[in-house]
């Protein structure tokens, strides 16, 4: 059955439109948010779409509301979708910590109970979410994606395992090696179980030796972040892209941190990194 749109806000912004909506999720079993910009139009063409990934504890507010992508996005002429980190709500599992469960669904398909109920982020965002938005907004077929630290491993991804489905991909603060780091061993082992031969499918370090088309990557990296030397590690994805020839740029940042502050400041350059590739 066709999942139905309900508004929930809607805001005007650099002369376009903020907009919050809600769904009936038939993948996650769930109600689902997610939230969308609508820039100005700048012609009849459908305008192109960046897909941003957030990260541990976030839902689709945090980019939209701290990030400050909206007013370069109005004069790039780029659609904004925010979707929600997980399923939600009182009938899907969840746990204490802020690292496993609600608002961390680690963008992959679960397999282990309780979670494979629910924590399917994977089919949402690759066919049930852009399908729903097709149906529902003049869209352009040519889109990227992005995100930030658990979101940052999500863009990548997703834009690996989907090959020629996005333009480019970048990401602020990724974890790019989580089969080998901290937050990434503590939810695969919950999600997908202890064979880590499942894991393999869901880390950005080993995708990238098996895939076939080499998408621009663009990551910011701040060196006060206090994730970088446990979780994060994006020189290990560097090296990968080096020895197989992905042009992939990795800048560090002095002084940044793993905050939205960081996000907001590199955003811009971000959002111009995809229209270069979307627009052409
Ligand atoms: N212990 C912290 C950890 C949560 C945190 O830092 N979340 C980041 C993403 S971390 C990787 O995915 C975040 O984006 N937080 C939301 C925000 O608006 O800053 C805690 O529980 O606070």
């Amino acid at each position: 059955m066709a999942s139905t749109l309900e508004l929930l806000e809607e805001h005007r912004i650099f002369g376009g439109w903020q907009q919050r909506w809600r769904h009936q999720s038939a993948v996650l079993n769930c109600p689902m948010t997610f939230s969308i910009f609508l820039p100005p139009p700048q012609s009849d063409a459908p305008p192109p779409v960046v897909w941003f990934l957030a990260g541990l504890t976030c839902s689709d507010e945090n980019f939209t509301t701290k990030a400050g992508a909206q007013r370069v996005a109005a004069q790039l002429g780029l659609v904004l979708i925010m979707p929600d980190t997980s399923p939600r709500g009182d009938d899907v599992a969840n746990d204490s910590g802020y690292d496993l469960g609600q608002g961390a669904g680690f963008y992959l398909n679960a397999t282990q109970q309780p979670w494979a109920a629910n924590f399917r982020m994977f089919d949402y965002l690759s066919a049930e979410l852009p399908e729903l938005v097709a149906d529902n907004f003049k869209l352009s077929d040519r889109q990227s994606v992005m995100g930030h630290s658990m979101g940052g491993h999500g863009a990548l991804v997703l834009a690996l395992r989907l090959g020629g489905r996005f333009a480019s991909a970048s990401a602020f603060a990724p974890i790019v090696n989580p089969t080998e780091v901290p937050w990434g061993q503590k939810a695969f082992a919950a999600y997908l179980g202890e064979d880590r031969q499942t894991w393999r499918e869901w880390d950005s370090c080993l995708l990238m030796r098996d895939v076939e088309q080499r998408l621009p990557i663009l990551i910011d990296q701040g060196d006060s972040d206090q994730f970088l030397a446990d979780q994060l590690r994006p020189e290990r994805l560097e090296a990968v892209a080096r020895e197989q020839g992905f042009p992939l740029e990795l800048r560090i940042q002095p002084g940044y941190d793993h905050s939205y502050f960081f996000i907001a400041s590199f955003v811009e350059d971000h959002l111009r990194f995809h229209a270069k590739h979307l627009l052409v």
